[in-house]
């Protein structure tokens, strides 16, 4: 009421689709590690994420470097900042990109494309940062073993306060 808009999408069944593939993961591995990314998710809210090949989807997944098409925010290069997501909302929000120059991978050398999607995807679905060290949301990337990377209470709080 009186024009107080809810953080989140207003609705439960969204689609994504994965626009181009990073060359650094085996097509199969970047498709695994994505809709792992979402689940993270929608285990803890009645989300439900369909994956769209063709158009626009409410989340476009993208691999880009520096400057990239018509989006605001820019990559710096290998290291640094490694991706980025706009929060809900038509066009641009929800979008996330994922910077190119970095060495993704599906476990140990590099970055874990897993761990990063599931905390961009966190802030795709309305969340911003949380200053609890243990939070998927912390602003700093710890690379713990991406296969038993829970979800902290903060992180369900938080999810669960827009979608609960
Ligand atoms: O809003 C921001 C601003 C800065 C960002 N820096 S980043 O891309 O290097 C990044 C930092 C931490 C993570 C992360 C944090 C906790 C668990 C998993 C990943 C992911 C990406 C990422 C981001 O989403
Ligand atoms: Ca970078
Ligand atoms: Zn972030």
């Amino acid at each position: 009421q009186y024009g107080y808009t809810l953080p989140g999408w207003g609705r439960h069944n969204l689609t994504y689709r994965i626009v181009n593939y990073t060359p650094d993961m085996a097509r199969a591995d970047v498709d695994e590690a994505i809709q792992s990314g979402l689940e993270v998710w929608s285990r803890v809210t009645p989300l439900t994420f369909t994956k769209t090949f063709k158009g626009v989807a409410d989340i476009m997944i993208a691999f880009r470097t520096r400057v990239h098409g018509r989006c605001p925010r820019y990559f710096d290069g290998p290291l640094g900042v490694l991706g980025h997501a706009f929060p809900p909302g038509l066009g641009l929000g929800g979008d996330t990109h994922f910077d190119e120059d970095e060495n993704w991978t599906k476990d140990g050398a590099g970055f874990s494309l897993f761990l990063v999607a599931a905390h961009e995807f966190g802030h795709a679905l309305g969340l911003s940062h949380s200053n609890d060290q243990t939070a998927l949301m912390f602003p700093n990337y710890v690379s713990l073993d991406p296969n038993k990377y829970p979800l902290s209470q903060d992180d369900i709080n938080g999810i669960q306060s827009i979608y609960g």
